[in-house]
């Protein structure tokens, strides 16, 4: 736990609606330098709209957004300005183009150094595919490839939408390692993941929510004991 570090990204009552629908009711935590924290929660929880809010694609109803103790930005520039990065669940790579353009992309709008784009790769251990089409490679190497682009900024905060998704045990192994260095090295990570082993594996923390709602917060072993917890989720269709 890391509770003395700098909060990166601070959540405070967030409350969203749709229409009729409360998507997000109350919601409050944070991500600190360091931690990793895990959103989990059945489908249509929130867990979605609560990216989208940080992102600034969603505005609250009631609530704050803080971004490294500034109010967040809501657009791409001005996030990638305060150090937030995105994995999308759907990769949203460019088939034709190589890796390395895919992974170039972030920095043709905000700057930066291209050699970033090297050092994501080579964390990723994608050097050696910098020149393949990013289309013709298999379903674990256009994760890392998104996941490597997501870093070229250099973001202090990064926030991945199911990583884990897809992916066998030995990609979710060696993935669970990658965040574990990211967040060692300082960066705040928030995660939403439906594969509760790889979250028990990688959480500082976990939050969960049920219809919007938190209803449990706490190391991995506080929430995986958590009677409520169980009855929404982890006892019921969990991966
Ligand atoms: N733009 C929208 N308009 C209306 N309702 C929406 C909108 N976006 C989300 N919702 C609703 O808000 C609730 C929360 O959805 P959200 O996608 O955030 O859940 P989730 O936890 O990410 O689910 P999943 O695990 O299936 O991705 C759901 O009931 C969803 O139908």
């Amino acid at each position: 736990m890391m509770n003395e570090s700098f909060p990166l990204l601070e959540i405070d009552g967030v409350t969203v609606t749709f229409g009729g629908l409360t998507a997000l009711d109350d919601v409050s935590f944070a991500v600190r330098e360091g931690e990793t924290v895990a959103l989990i929660g059945p489908n249509g929880a929130g867990k979605t709209t609560l990216f989208n809010v940080v992102c600034g694609l969603v505005r609250p109803g009631r609530g704050t957004v803080r971004v490294a103790g500034a109010p967040a930005p809501s657009s791409a520039t001005g996030l990638v300005g305060a150090g937030v990065s995105r994995t999308l669940q759907g990769l949203g790579l460019f088939g034709t183009m190589t890796v390395l353009e895919n992974v170039l992309v972030p920095l043709s709008t905000t700057g930066g150094d291209p050699a970033h784009a090297h050092d994501a790769l080579a964390r990723l251990g994608l050097a050696g595919l910098a020149h393949r089409p990013a289309g013709t490679l298999p379903y674990p190497e256009r994760k890392r490839v998104a996941l490597a682009r997501a870093l070229v900024t250099e973001p202090r905060l990064l926030l991945l939408d199911e990583p884990a998704g897809g992916l066998g045990a030995e990609d979710i192994d060696a993935l669970a390692g990658t965040v574990r260095d990211l967040a060692g090295d300082g960066r705040g990570v928030l995660l939403v993941e439906h594969h509760v082993d790889f979250v028990m594996k990688v959480a500082d923390r976990v939050v969960v929510l049920d219809f919007g709602r938190v209803i449990a917060a706490g190391t991995p072993d506080e929430v995986r004991g958590d009677p409520a917890v169980e009855a929404a989720y982890l006892g019921v269709g969990a991966a």
